[in-house]
């Protein structure tokens, strides 16, 4: 199956109602673990699902899977597997699988100390992209559900407002620094543990160094910074790209907050997803589905934004941590053997928190002229008020169902009969949008586990899909080289090449 054909199934379908498509595919309804999929509304029907799930073949996806779990080196670009689920494998008999595994133990048990010594009052994470994402949304979405007493803050940024925020009113005495870096040279991450070295120091003095955990690929590094060594160094294993390291120990400070049972619940919802990744058959399998629905609307439809919308206050920083995610590892346009990839890739992603967003970008969505893809995540916790949750699931499901079906001049007109012709006009919803919803009636720590599970696989298949490495990311490079450069000539230390940014530099110089 090409490309070609499944443009010709694309084309085919262009001129359908997504209203009658999805009642045919009304039984398009999949789950996995605590997560239901309902997918009928893409302009898709069996014989277009039928042409992706043999184009999907052709790109070996099953091997794909394989690969990945047989600890292959599928990140070819630096010759290194992706091992990150292995962090949350079940005890194993693979040497492998186990030395990764066990990389947690030291860190958990450091955490549940923290927790019943009780000196920390607050936990400070510092650390930029995959090392601070993913700690920030797990936190977000499960301190109000998991008993906890420690203030957790979160800097990232190298605007120095960013840790001014997170540093005030605490008391240095009762703070632990927990700095995350991989590479442990990320500049914002060294210029913000900087900073609070010299606040520490100035309070507790030579003591200082009892108030770091330093989490890091680079542990030498992490000693030459400290300037000893350190029963608080935790290891980040090379083979776990950054976007994919909240398994990891850059989870410290979550760990310290919610404790061991609570990581646990998240890493066995995880599993449980890397489960079904591994064992459904392809025409069920939930993130191959999800993969093929974003080649689709992406490469084949030209759909030009991916819009992900949590009806879920608790997991409002999801879409900002889907961007990194999804945009990082499949935003890229070269295949491994260097050749150009056949096809345009994923397109932008964005989105927001559920029913804010109906407020705001959602005349867009409904009226505008982008091709757009929405993707609901109706997380919903039993216990919360009633009435409450009642109207947030009433909202998803009245902005999906408007979005697919629209509102038509004629429905308006028998409607509103007394209308003007030219507002009723501009009342007209066009309709024919596609979107996912994908929900969760009970959610918790291991929901969230296998909801991030779902999200790699799906960027992992989609872009075997795309045929690119979904693990390195270049193309980060070299705007962090340039920056190096440019930091000296706002100092006077010297010159910039491009004519354009030397003007820049001066008007901030000035
Ligand atoms: O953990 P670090 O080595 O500090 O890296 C932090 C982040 O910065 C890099 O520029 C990459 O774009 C991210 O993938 C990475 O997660």
């Amino acid at each position: 199956m090409t490309e070609l054909e499944i443009n010709a199934q694309a084309k085919r379908l262009n001129a359908s109602s997504l209203k009658a498509l999805a009642e045919q595919r009304s039984d398009s309804i999949y789950s996995a673990g605590p997560w239901t999929l309902n997918a009928s509304r893409q302009f898709l029907d069996s014989e277009a699902e039928q042409a992706l799930l043999s184009f999907a073949k052709s790109q070996n996806i099953e091997g794909a899977i394989s690969a990945l779990f047989a600890g292959e080196h599928v990140n070819a670009s630096e010759d290194r597997p992706a091992t990150h689920w292995a962090l949350r494998a079940n005890p194993s008999d693979n040497p492998d699988v186990e030395a990764l595994r066990v990389t947690l133990d030291p860190a958990l048990e450091y955490a549940e100390k923290v927790r019943s010594d009780g000196k920390f009052k607050t936990v400070l994470h510092l650390g930029i992209g995959g090392s601070d994402f993913g700690p920030r949304l797990l936190h977000d979405a499960c301190k109000d559900d998991y008993p906890n007493e420690i203030d957790v803050r979160f800097a990232a940024n190298v605007d120095p407002l960013d840790l001014d925020r997170a540093l005030s009113g605490l008391d240095p005495h009762t703070t632990l620094v927990v700095g995350v870096s991989k590479s442990f040279s990320s500049e914002e991450t060294i210029y913000n543990l900087e900073r609070v070295r010299d606040w520490m120091s100035e309070h507790v003095g030579r003591e200082w160094p009892e108030h770091f955990a330093l989490v890091t690929a680079s542990p030498d590094k992490a000693k030459a910074w400290l300037g000893r060594d350190s029963d608080r160094l935790f290891d980040m294993p090379i083979s776990v790209g950054g976007r994919f390291s909240l398994w990891s120990n850059g989870s410290l400070a979550c760990m310290i907050a919610f404790g061991k049972s609570w990581f646990e619940e998240f890493l066995a919802g995880a599993r449980e997803m890397d489960e079904h990744v591994q064992t459904a058959a392809l025409t069920d399998n939930l993130a191959l589905k999800l993969a093929l629905i974003d080649y689709w609307n992406m490469t084949i439809r030209n759909v030009e934004s991916g819009i992900v919308l949590a009806y879920s206050n608790a997991l409002r920083m999801l879409p900002t941590y889907l961007q990194q995610l999804e945009l990082e590892s499949n935003g890229k346009s070269v295949q491994p053997d260097g050749s150009s990839i056949p096809a345009k890739s994923i397109s932008g992603l964005w989105g927001g928190e559920g029913t804010i967003g109906q407020h705001s970008y959602h005349q867009w969505l409904h009226q505008g002229t982008c091709n757009v893809a929405v993707e609901f995540i109706v997380a919903l916790n039993p216990d919360r008020e009633p009435n409450g949750t009642r109207a947030l699931i009433a909202h998803a499901l009245a902005q999906a169902e408007v979005l697919a079906n629209g509102r038509s001049e004629e429905e308006i007109a028998a409607e509103e009969p007394d209308l003007d012709p030219i507002i009723r006009k501009q009342k007209v919803m066009p309709g024919g949008k596609p979107s996912l919803i994908l929900a969760c009636k009970a959610f918790n720590a291991h929901a969230l586990g296998a909801l991030i599970a779902l999200y790699e696989h799906r960027t992992f298949l989609a872009g075997r899909l795309w045929g690119v490495n979904s693990f390195d990311q270049w193309g980060v490079e070299r705007g962090k080289v340039q920056a190096a450069k440019i930091k000296k000539a706002l100092a006077g230390e010297s010159e910039t090449d491009d004519p354009i940014t030397a003007q820049l530099v001066d008007f901030f110089r000035k």
